[in-house]
């Protein structure tokens, strides 16, 4: 597998789009315009051509256009021609059929499937502006930046954790039952439970682990770039284990009975206390050798866009994913001259296709030439000539 690039994107009655349509030939887009024009939007539109909930992370009912005055957004449509290689384009489609629906419909060239099946196709990597306070937040949303990184390589890790988190709610559920009740739960269920657990749990901590490893010789091996080199730790229990080179079997037997004993803990506290959904990433700024939670947002910032960068390049070699589309929303304006250059460089060398957005073209002088210039304004799309 190889390019996965956006050939052509139409959105209908997606968020402040009516109808809009962009055709990029496969060419990296810098989209631009004032705030509010709905460069977001658009990547966010892209950004569910893959499973889940976007980058916004919003329910699917909200992405449907609505008036002032609608209570509900109406049935929306994002749909996008993909380069697959020699082979004709693939055409993928999600939306939902009337307005307020929460579950998508998801098409690959017209037949219906499941929303995992569009990580065979397009597997985006974003860095927003909601993620400038990622090392101020709870370790779940560094968690989750991190499974995205491990899903651009690995899409059964979505899948996995989609396991993982549907036999944690049941186990939590019979577990919360039995203590408020008194009744003490089933222990074949739970059991069969907790082994589902460990499985799924064992497969996402090797997951990350090979990912981590992976990056962290990337980044180790980019070097001379002004962006801050990072130095990565999972700190999870059971991400070290398979860092620490442990078996599949042997991280699903201690998980298992470590799950086992924790029934009574786990049912008081009224959550699960051990497991991969526990663990944190820690990011070192090695030039300053200061944890990144202390460097300045913009250090900050130029540490999140080098591991993307970093997983993107790694990506962009290997034979087993496509492509990442890389999507970077109002990432430029962070950056100062040098960076801006690097990151323009880095973008046209890797082959990638990257969508970018700012609210200045002029963030985006480094890509003339070589990516698409695209002016945003409430009319809609207009695809600068000169490129
Ligand atoms: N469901 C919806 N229906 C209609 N309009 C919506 C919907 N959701 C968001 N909008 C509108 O989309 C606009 C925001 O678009 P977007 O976030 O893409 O802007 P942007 O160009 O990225 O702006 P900024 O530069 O400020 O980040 C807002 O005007 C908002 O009201």
């Amino acid at each position: 597998m190889a390019s996965a690039a956006i050939l052509t994107l139409t959105l209908t009655d997606f968020r402040s789009y009516a109808s809009a349509r962009l055709e990029t030939g496969g060419a990296s887009v810098y989209l631009f315009g004032a705030n509010g024009a709905g460069k977001t939007n658009l990547l966010e539109a892209i950004s569910l051509l893959s499973p889940g909930k976007g980058l916004r992370g919003s329910s699917l009912a909200e992405v449907g256009r609505r008036l002032p005055g609608e209570a509900t957004g109406r049935a929306w449509a994002v749909a996008a021609q993909i380069e697959a290689g020699e082979d004709e384009p693939v055409q993928l489609g999600t939306g939902v059929e009337a307005g307020g629906q929460t579950r998508r419909l998801v098409r690959v060239d017209g037949e219906t499937v499941p929303p995992g099946r569009l990580a065979d196709h397009v597997r985006p990597i974003w860095l927003t502006p909601a993620q400038d306070r990622l090392f101020l937040e709870a370790a779940s949303e560094r968690r989750r930046f991190f499974d995205r990184l491990v899903f651009a390589g690995e899409a059964d890790h979505a899948r996995h954790a989609n396991v993982y988190d549907k036999a944690q709610r049941e186990r939590m559920r019979l577990l919360t039952d039995a203590a408020e009740s008194g009744v003490p739960a089933d222990t074949v269920w739970l059991t069969a439970l907790e082994a589902r657990l460990a499985q799924a749990g064992g497969l996402m901590a090797q997951a990350r682990a090979r990912t981590l490893i992976a990056l962290q010789a990337e980044i180790d091996g980019r070097g001379d770039r002004p962006f801050p080199q990072a130095r990565l730790s999972l700190t999870g229990e059971w991400e070290r284990l398979a860092l620490a080179g442990h078996d599949l079997a042997e991280i699903e037997l201690r998980l298992a009975t470590a799950l086992a004993a924790a029934r009574p803990r786990d049912g008081a506290a009224g959550r699960a206390l051990t497991g991969p959904h526990r663990g944190d990433l820690d990011i070192l700024h090695v030039g300053k050798d200061r944890p990144a939670a202390e460097c300045s947002t913009g250090e900050q910032k130029a540490l999140i866009l080098n591991l993307v960068l970093a997983q993107a390049a790694r990506l962009s070699r290997a034979d087993s994913a496509p492509n990442p589309i890389v999507l970077l929303d109002e990432v430029a304006a962070h950056l100062d001259l040098t960076r801006r250059a690097a990151l323009a460089d880095e973008i046209t060398a890797l082959k990638l296709q990257a969508f970018m957005t700012g609210t200045d073209e002029s963030l985006f002088d480094h890509l003339k030439g070589r990516a698409l210039g695209v002016r945003v304004c409430e009319a809609g799309l207009t695809a600068l000539e000169d490129v």
